[in-house]
């Protein structure tokens, strides 16, 4: 018997974003001339992306060969984060998921725009990331450049700068950084040997239920990574924010919500949960992902010269239409 649903589902057959369709169809005329505006401005058609400036999958300016054998290297890592993984590999678990999620969809935690994002998020270090020295604004903004200078579209440019808000999270409700940072993996159904540091979920509950230990658990092959509950953090978290908030087209959205998810795309775990939509939204995190990688290497980024660049793609990529309020001005329901 196929198992209930017991997290968002989302609707496959409306068309993705459809909030902004549906803001538009209720609008008066002078709104719908600025949606349009807008939509022309962010290059973003029908929710997917224009393949405009630099096409988003040609190659990036990084030697990934090269790079690699630089960053992710966890057998070498320091204990604050083999612990941080012991940790989180015992208590993310289903029911906790559940619970997070429940929390999240019924409560406003703050109201900021992104640029106080930015700055509330910079006190926090991030104790499951072996690779970076520097504060989350300087990775931020270190991401967004890179893309820039590879031409990449403006809207793939806000990712960069926005991708690890959801961070945020542990200023809020968050238990500790367990269920904030780290690379993200699904629950409920067995966890994957491609996982970094597999051994430490022998203590996580669900490996010993008799459904969630199983390889497809809770799911069916082919259902859609959308459909699967990945562990709670920073990366869902903004996501949600981003499909209710934003104007990103849905490659942006994809960008956000699994850039953490190394074991699929990084080392082809769980590639049974894809559907048709998934092998788009794959080469589009994989487009996404030297930048948040490979660019923490380069040179630290002067933040109040950057500033007034990024505050004019936020104005698009952020503006409200039903309020006509800047993307830069906008206080956001965080
Ligand atoms: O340690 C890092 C960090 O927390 C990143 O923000 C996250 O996206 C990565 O997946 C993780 O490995
Ligand atoms: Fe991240
Ligand atoms: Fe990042």
């Amino acid at each position: 018997m196929a198992p209930a649903p017991i997290f968002e589902q989302p609707n496959v057959a409306e068309p993705f974003n459809n909030h902004r369709d549906g803001l538009a169809l209720e609008a008066t005329s002078d709104d719908i001339d600025q949606v349009n505006i807008l939509k022309s401005a962010m290059k973003v058609k029908q929710g997917t992306a224009t393949q405009e400036e630099k096409d988003i999958y040609e190659k990036s300016q990084f030697d990934a060969e090269k790079d690699k054998a630089q960053f992710r290297q966890y057998e070498d890592a320091c204990d604050r984060v083999k612990n941080f993984y012991r940790e989180q590999h015992e208590k993310q678990t289903v029911a906790y998921n559940l619970k997070a999620r429940n929390n999240f969809r019924f409560k406003t935690r703050a109201e900021m725009t992104i640029w106080e994002a930015i700055e509330k998020l910079n006190t926090l270090i991030d104790e499951s990331d072996p690779d970076t020295s520097l504060s989350q604004i300087e990775h931020l903004l270190q991401s967004a450049e890179a893309i820039r200078r590879d031409g990449k579209p403006r809207w793939m440019q806000v990712v960069g700068l926005i991708h690890d808000l959801g961070k945020l999270l542990f200023f809020f409700d968050a238990q500790g950084q367990w269920d904030v940072v780290g690379d993200t993996f699904p629950v409920g159904c067995a966890f994957d040997e491609k996982i970094i540091y597999p051994g430490t979920f022998k203590n996580n509950p669900d490996s010993n239920d008799p459904i969630y230990s199983t390889k497809y658990g809770i799911y069916t092959p082919g259902c859609g990574i959308d459909n699967v509950m990945l562990s709670w953090g920073h990366d869902e978290y903004l996501y949600h924010l981003c499909k209710d908030q934003s104007n990103l087209p849905e490659e942006a959205l994809a960008m956000i919500r699994y850039h953490s998810f190394y074991p699929w795309h990084n080392q082809e775990a769980y590639m049974w949960m894809m559907n048709e939509k998934d092998v788009k939204m794959l080469e589009a995190v994989r487009a996404f992902n030297p930048y948040d990688l490979y660019s923490k290497s380069d040179e630290v980024p002067k933040v109040e010269v950057l500033r007034p660049y990024y505050e004019e793609l936020l104005d698009e990529a952020f503006f409200d239409h039903e309020n006509g309020i800047r993307g830069r001005d906008r206080k956001l329901r965080w």
